[in-house]
């Protein structure tokens, strides 16, 4: 059971890694909008942030907080964004809210990745939760055929358009076994614009709240 509570630990917690006067890369969610309003209210002053996502984006504009361009930031030190899932090894699912895109593009140009979550999202095994794949709407059904090859039972999120104009396929029933290779496997079918696999570049720090505090693991 996801609590919130424990996604505002997290989220508090990540406060501490957020340094004066910086620019910071700012993901998607719950648990990064507990974040945001932490941020605006009792955080440092920064100047500014790269969003993942047009709500994001309306939220801290709405709170003050300057939106930049990745294209005139260049690399960013710090990247703060939730999870949908996440293993031991700080690999992670991600994209439940459809924001995978641009989270693994602002994730890939960051340094340093700190993802809060509240404790349920930590699993012994990838792919519980169906993985989301971001795809060219007129690729979709081809894609789904292909997924359907990997084992997977994809299901379109109909009526949902990510910020980048696509659509989303959701596979439930994947083995996760070895999540790079899949994580490749999948970014390789023509038409998919990125998966939720965040194996390749996974998080620095893992963050997870509960009703009690907060447990920090690194990456090792
Ligand atoms: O597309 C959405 C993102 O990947 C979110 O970071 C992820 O779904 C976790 O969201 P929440 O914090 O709401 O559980």
């Amino acid at each position: 059971m996801s609590s919130d509570t424990g996604k505002r630990n997290a989220a508090r917690e990540a406060l501490k890694f957020v340094e004066e006067g910086s620019i910071l890369g700012v993901g998607t969610g719950s648990t990064v909008n507990h974040f945001i309003d932490m941020l605006a209210s009792e955080g440092p002053s920064i100047r500014g942030a790269v969003s993942s996502s047009d709500a994001s984006t309306d939220r801290m504009r709405k709170l003050g907080i300057e939106i930049l361009d990745l294209n005139s930031t260049g690399d960013l030190d710090l990247y703060v964004d939730g999870a949908d899932e996440s293993n031991r090894l700080l690999q992670l699912i991600k994209g439940g809210g459809g924001a995978l895109t641009r989270e693994k593009i602002v994730a890939g140009a960051s340094k340093r990745f700190i993802c809060i979550a509240d404790h349920s999202k930590l699993v012994r095994a990838l792919g519980e939760f169906p993985l989301p794949v971001e795809v060219i709407p007129m690729a979709r059904s081809f894609v789904a055929r292909q997924l359907k090859g990997l084992g997977g039972v994809p299901h379109w999120r109909e009526g949902v358009t990510t910020d980048n104009g696509n659509q989303i396929i959701d596979v439930a029933g994947l083995t996760i076994s070895e999540p790079i290779k899949l994580e490749d496997r999948i970014n390789a079918i023509p038409g998919v614009v990125t998966v939720g696999l965040f194996a390749r570049r996974g998080a620095d720090v893992l963050l997870l709240g509960d009703e009690n505090g907060v447990e920090r693991l690194d990456r090792r």
